[in-house]
């Protein structure tokens, strides 16, 4: 068998193609790690915002997971949108003896506006999937949901990191800068020391999937072995690059751009 490193993914559907496993797969493929996917929930969305949902069944998730786990080289995990408690105990069962490098995208509002999970899986995502994350990623209101308090200023996000690692049992967090003004800077704990990860805001309404790539990259990146400190800055450049080089295509807001990263890399600017 060749070396062949293998990123799963455990998300929900985006038909059109900017979020969740189709944003995962894409951006697994673009760094050049095998892409795997389990499915929660089927989404009736696009770049307006969400039509419908059909969640699938805990014990089909669990059938998934084992068709993939059981034959394929998974090197690391992420999770995106799991919409309620039964899915997320299935698969922390599942994933608890893999003891596999796990990025935990804490989903729980589309960019729309539309919620995608319920409010008990908030309580059984502290409860069975922070504590086996290696990172967990959050946005703004996601890391006040998560810890229940609001995050207005410099020091409250110091704290809510803090509290996601030693409170929840996440091993690091990265509490994302998108929903603030200024610079798009991120801030990462890993429990002992704090980075941050900045680039310039780009101006533009199509970010919809920039949590969802960014998590992927990072779990690419985890598969590969590298670091947490080195899948972040790579994660920060691949979005950076996607957020930038935006297609401009759908009538809300569109998609990132999943192969400027390489465009870049290859050319030394993006042609
Ligand atoms: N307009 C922007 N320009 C540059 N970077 C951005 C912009 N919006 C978000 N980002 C970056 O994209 C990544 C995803 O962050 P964010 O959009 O906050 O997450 P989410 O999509 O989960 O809400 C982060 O690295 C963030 O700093
Ligand atoms: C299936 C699915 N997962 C995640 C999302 C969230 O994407 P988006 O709405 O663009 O928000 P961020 O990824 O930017 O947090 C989704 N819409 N669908």
């Amino acid at each position: 068998m060749r070396n062949v490193k293998g990123a799963l993914s455990i998300a929900g559907t985006d038909p059109s193609g900017g979020a969740g496993i189709q944003a995962d797969l894409k951006t697994f493929q673009e760094l050049e790690v095998y892409g795997m996917s389990v499915i929660t929930s089927v989404v009736a969305q696009n770049t307006l915002g969400v039509k419908g949902i059909r969640h699938l069944e805990a014990s089909f998730i669990k059938e998934q997971l084992e068709s993939v786990t059981n034959d394929m080289p998974v090197h690391a995990v992420k999770t995106g949108m799991i919409a309620n408690s039964e899915m997320i105990e299935a698969i922390a069962e599942h994933l608890r003896p893999l003891t596999l490098p796990l990025c935990v995208d804490p989903v729980m509002i589309a960019q729309s506006g539309d919620a995608l999970v319920d409010h008990k899986a908030l309580q059984a995502m502290r409860d069975e999937l922070l504590p086996l994350a290696t990172i967990v990623t959050p946005n703004i209101p996601e890391a006040a949901a998560l810890t229940g308090r609001s995050l207005e200023s410099e020091e409250d996000r110091y704290d809510a990191a803090k509290r996601i690692v030693h409170d929840f049992g996440s091993s690091s967090v990265v509490i994302k800068g998108g929903h603030l003004d200024g610079e798009a800077t991120d801030l990462f704990y890993d429990g002992d020391t704090f980075k941050t990860f900045t680039s310039p805001r780009f101006d533009t309404l199509h970010t919809h999937g920039t949590g969802c790539t960014y998590a992927a990259a990072i779990t690419a990146e985890l598969a590969k072995g590298k670091s947490l400190n080195e899948a972040v800055s790579v994660a920060k450049t691949f979005i950076s690059a996607a957020i930038e080089h935006t297609l401009e295509i759908g009538h809300g807001q569109g998609p990132t751009n999943h192969w400027a990263y390489q465009n870049t890399k290859r050319k030394g600017e993006y042609v």
